[in-house]
Order: C-alpha cells, then structure tokens, then sequence
C-alpha cells in the first residue's frame, strides 16, 4: 500500500486527496473553499463519514493546517504516507517536467510568482504547510506548463519584437497540461484506437478554462498563455483581448494594476453577468435574464472559434472532449457549442447529452461528422502516478 498525498492549491481553494496510484480509488478526498474571505470551509470524505466544517482561514497555510487536522482527526492517518505530489501551475523555463522538491526548487518557484500571481503563492504555501508536517517524505512539484514544452516554435512564440521577447521570456507556456494529458490518453481508450492515430481537441472548462489541439498525443497548440489569463472566456477572468484595452482604460485613470485585477478578477462571466458558477449563469438564463444570456453566448461562441481553429491547425480532427466542471456538467454549454457546429457536420445526441455520469461517454449522433465526448479528467490520480514515477526514478 503505497498512499500519496495529492495538494492541488488553487488561488481560492485546495483540493487533496490521499490515493494510491495503482489501486486509483481515494482513501479520503477533500476540499477547501472560499479561502482568505470572512466563512471559509472544508469538507473531507472519508469512506462513508463526509464531515464539513466552517471557520475562517485566512491563507493557504492554515487551510493546510486545517486539512492536516482533519486526517488527525477523522482518518486515515498521513504516517503511511509515501510522498505528496504538489499541483504547481506555471513552470516557466525551469521546469519542463516534474521535479521533487527541494529549497532550490521553492526559490525559483517563488521568482516565477510574477507570472502566476493567483496561482503560485498557494502552491509554495502548500508545499510548505505540508512539508512541516510530513519533512521525511519526498514532495514532488507537477507542473501544468509540462504536457506543452512540446509545443512548436510557431504556437509558443508571440508576434512581438523578438529581441523583447527573448530578454524577457515572453511566451505561451499553456496550462491545466495534467488534465489535458490525462483526457487525451482516457479519450483514446475510449475511442479504442492508439493515441498516436488521433488528432484530438481537448476542452478542460472549469473555473480556469483552456483549451488544446493534440496531434498523436503531442500538444501542437493552446488557448492559455504566457499567465493563464489567455483563450477561453472563464469565471472571472475576459481570456482573449485586444491589448489595446490596456493602455486605453490607463488613459482613463486606471492603474495598471487595476486593469490586471479588473481582466482576472472582475470578468468573465462575474463581470458580465454577476455570477461565477455555471450552474448560477444557467438558472439565470431559464429564469429570462439578458445578460446571463449575452454571457453565455459569448461564453460558447468561444470555444466554437477555438474548435474552429484547432480543427484547421490540426488538418482534421477525430474527436472534441470536454472536461472539468463545466465540461463534465454543463449540458447547456455542450448543446449550445455542439449545435453551433452543426454546418460543419457535427450532429448531436441530445439525450446522451443530457446524461449525467461520471464515465467517459459520446454526446453525438453516430453519423455525425466529428465525435464529441464527455471525459472526467482526474488530475489528482495523473499526479499521483507522476509522483510516484518521479520517486522511484529519483
Ligand atoms: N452541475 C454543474 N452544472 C454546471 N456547471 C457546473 C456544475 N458543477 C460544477 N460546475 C462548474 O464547474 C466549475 C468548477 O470547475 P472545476 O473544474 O472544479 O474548476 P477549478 O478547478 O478551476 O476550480 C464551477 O465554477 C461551475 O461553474
Ligand atoms: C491555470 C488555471 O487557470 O488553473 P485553475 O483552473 O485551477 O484556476
Ligand atoms: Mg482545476
């Protein structure tokens, strides 16, 4: 029995899991919210016990402490813990495939803070909140810029001056590359065909959104880019932008502080339409309200150019798969960008599509064109096997 502890520190949240890869079922599974506001709260589930607590913590450090007291308290306990794999989101050039963690690794980690702002000061306070507590086990940093170091010259690079670009790293790094790896290889199992046949467009919608045009298992584009601010419409932040908003809205008296906080913080379907949560945005537009409306069509028509895009840059495409939150749940979302492709030959199953599970499944019609699937992605099991091929190559 091999149990790894899995921290995946989002800018609000961490979920975690302790897991071991070869059995794939978690022994426990938790979440914390809402961290840094007045009501934060955690939920951990262990067999059948789902225990829920409410309390404020005001960072990610003590939301790790309090994550450490509920398997104190409630089970299992951490001493058979073997290692924890740590979700670490921008990479930059450092680190192009997992690493274990040592001081030097959180010093860099701590310099690639500017281009993660949200991101990687919750990872570096996860890595420290669990190292305290678990100091003899290795800790091992999987990166969500990883899966797109593959990525050509020609989709990485900026059309910007090159000399400004190279002096200061200027790039798309892409990100969510655990969830992306993992669906593409989930997705060909379902299709029952070799990853390297097929030419794949992933859509991972959750809160963050990107999407990727996977060519034979290799990422030959994606929507996310230089900060995961890029591509896709998402909970609050405006994805794609004409640069020139910037310099405009600072001629207006904003800092240029406040434009960034404005574009990650305050858009998106938050700033369209007062709400974050797709299944909020939905109810809205069943109870007749125009701009959740005009949110969501903004939202679909999105991904429908990136699907459009993708389709082209890859010379064809076997399947489009949705994953995350809203990938997984939004039936609405899927109907509406299927739909949307419907001159392209892509052909709906409407009742499929309104299937909820949790298993890969296919939403289209057999005589559709293009097939469209529903894959869960599971990073926390990708990061577990990672963690635990990193350790025994160490
Ligand atoms: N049943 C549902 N129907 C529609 N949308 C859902 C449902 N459940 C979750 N979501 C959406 O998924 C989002 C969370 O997705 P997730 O992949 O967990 O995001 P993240 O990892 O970025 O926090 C929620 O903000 C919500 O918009
Ligand atoms: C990179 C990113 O956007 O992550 P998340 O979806 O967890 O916010
Ligand atoms: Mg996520």
């Amino acid at each position: 029995m091999a149990s790894i502890l899995l921290l995946n520190c989002g800018s609000s949240s961490i979920k975690y899991q302790l897991l071991d890869p070869e059995v794939g079922v978690p022994e426990a599974v938790g979440i914390v919210q809402r961290i840094g506001q007045d009501v934060s709260t955690i939920d951990h589930e262990v067999g059948d016990q789902e225990l829920h607590d409410e309390r404020r913590f005001a960072d990610h450090t003590e939301a790790v402490a309090a994550v450490v007291k509920m398997f104190d308290e409630h089970g299992p306990s951490l001493d058979k813990v073997v290692a924890v794999g740590h979700r670490t989101v921008h990479g930059g050039d450092e680190f192009v495939e997992s690493v274990e963690i040592t001081d030097a690794v959180v010093a860099k980690l701590h310099e690639l803070i500017p281009l993660a702002p949200l991101h990687n000061p919750p990872a570096i306070a996860g890595i420290e909140g669990a190292k305290a507590v678990l100091p003899d086990v290795p800790h091992v940093a999987i990166f969500d810029t990883a899966f797109f170091s593959s990525l050509p010259e020609e989709a990485y690079t900026y059309a910007i001056d090159r000399e400004v670009g190279r002096k200061h790293g200027i790039r798309r790094y892409g990100f969510h590359g655990t969830s992306h790896q993992f669906v593409s290889q989930e997705a060909a199992k379902f299709l029952g065909r070799p990853l390297e046949d097929l030419k794949l467009i992933v859509a991972h919608i959750g809160n963050g959104a990107s999407m990727s045009a996977i060519d034979g298992g290799v990422a030959i584009d994606t929507s996310m880019g230089l900060t995961p601010l890029e591509g896709l419409v998402m909970g609050t932040r405006s994805g794609d932008i004409d640069p020139g908003v910037h310099q405009f809205l600072v001629g207006k008296g904003m800092t240029i502080q406040e434009v960034d906080t404005l574009l990650n913080k305050q858009s998106g379907l938050l700033g369209m339409a007062d709400k974050t949560d797709m299944r909020d945005i939905v109810a809205a537009v069943e109870a007749g309200d125009h701009d959740a409306e005009l949110a969501l069509k903004i939202y679909t028509r999105r991904i429908v150019k990136y699907i459009g895009a993708y389709a082209a840059i890859l010379g064809g495409v076997d399947a489009v798969v949705f994953t995350a939150g809203v990938g997984e749940n939004a039936a609405e979302v899927r109907r509406r960008v299927v739909e949307s492709l419907s001159g392209l030959g892509f052909e709906l199953d409407p009742e499929a599509n309104a299937v909820r599970s949790k298993v890969a499944r296919e939403i289209t019609a057999p005589t559709s064109r293009v097939k469209v699937l529903v894959v869960p992605t599971n990073e926390e099991l990708a990061m577990a096997r990672e963690t635990m091929r990193v350790i025994s190559e160490g």
